[in-house]
């Protein structure tokens, strides 16, 4: 069965209004539809409630997140105050990757079902209380199993200028987490705007098994040939050229088996006769100089 999308750009509108006719006439209907409506006049007023009716409920319900076009970001957390209001699964998930971000991060939840395996939070073991939402937050993350008090949560922060990471149903956010993998430096994020976390998952799945192990690093070498030989003034395709020449050279391959040798030859020839592993001052992981 075919199934239909809703395509809205902005907030849904309803595509009627009621505008005040001349003196004394009725009102006339308005519509932003390439359709030129003969409805008749006593039908009019309530056409126009029911589309406006309609718009409402799309916004509130269903459009939220086709709405979006989020805009990815990385963003630094190191010492800065996150909420996360629920101890539940999700929350100690989100709990896990704001720590393992260097967040400080503040759990408000009577319980904590999966505590996390490695750094420090602060605890207020009790229910949410709006006072938990302090101009010094920067971002909550909202995942109790009540949806009244996540909402009421996500609106106050809102208004607050907080970022709001809405974990549950029919919570509105401004901030969603990605599917995170990484490589080192090399981070690989896959969002779906909240069509199918799933999906993201999977699909960052199967890009951490594209690049693998080895990527750690090239991220690294290549960031140190950056820092030495490529430059931000020469532009993209300047270090790009360089990039390719050194992929397409067998850079990972030859980093996957260990053929430090050969990634010392390779850079010679792409980058010049004094590049090498040492010059770009990289230890070689198998440890000879
Ligand atoms: C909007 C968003 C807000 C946010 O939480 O940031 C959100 C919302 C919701 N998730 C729900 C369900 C699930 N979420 C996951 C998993 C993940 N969810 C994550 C992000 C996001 N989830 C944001 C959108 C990101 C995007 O779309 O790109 C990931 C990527 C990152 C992370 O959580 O850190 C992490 C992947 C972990 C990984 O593999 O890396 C699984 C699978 C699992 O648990 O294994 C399921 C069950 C299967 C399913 O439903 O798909 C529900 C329904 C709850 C219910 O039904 O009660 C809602 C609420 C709603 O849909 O309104
Ligand atoms: N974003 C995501 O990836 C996913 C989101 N969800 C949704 O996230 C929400 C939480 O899911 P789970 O962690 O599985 O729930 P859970 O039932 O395991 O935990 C709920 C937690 O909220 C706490 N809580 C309840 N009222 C509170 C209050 N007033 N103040 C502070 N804490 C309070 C409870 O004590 C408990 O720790 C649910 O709405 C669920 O549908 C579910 C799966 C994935």
């Amino acid at each position: 069965m075919p199934r239909f999308r809703w395509r809205v750009t902005r907030s849904a509108r309803s595509p009627f209004s009621v505008r005040p006719g001349p003196a004394g006439t009725a009102p006339r209907l308005i519509s932003s539809l390439n359709w030129k409506p003969t409805i008749p006049v006593n039908w009019q007023k309530p056409l126009c409630f029911l589309a406006d009716c309609c718009a409402n409920w799309l916004n509130t319900n269903c459009l939220e997140s086709d709405l979006m076009t989020l805009f990815p970001a990385m963003l630094d957390l190191q010492d800065r105050l996150c909420l996360v209001v629920g101890g539940g699964t999700v929350a100690c998930r989100k709990l896990q990757s704001l720590l393992a971000a260097g967040a400080r991060v503040r759990l408000v939840a009577p319980d904590c079902r999966r505590p996390p395996v490695q750094g420090e939070f602060e605890w207020l073991r009790r229910c949410w209380r709006p006072e938990d939402l302090s101009p010094d937050v920067l971002l909550v993350v909202v995942a109790t199993d009540n949806p009244q008090v996540n909402r009421e949560i996500a609106e106050t922060a809102r208004r607050m200028n907080i970022l709001v990471n809405a974990a549950a149903v029919g919570t509105r956010g401004n901030l969603q987490f990605p599917a995170v993998r990484r490589r080192g430096r090399l981070t690989l994020a896959v969002g779906t705007e909240g069509g199918s976390p799933a999906l993201a998952g999977l699909v960052a799945d199967l890009a951490l098994q594209r690049f693998g192990p080895e990527w750690e690093f090239v991220a690294e070498l290549v960031a140190a040939l950056r820092r030495s030989a490529l430059t931000a003034a020469s532009g993209r395709e300047y270090n790009q050229s360089f990039l390719r020449l050194l992929l397409d050279g067998g850079l990972a391959e030859m980093v996957a088996r260990g053929r430090w040798n050969d990634v010392d030859q390779l850079l010679q020839t792409v980058c010049g006769g004094n590049c090498s592993l040492a010059a770009l001052g990289l230890e070689r992981p198998d440890g000879n100089p």
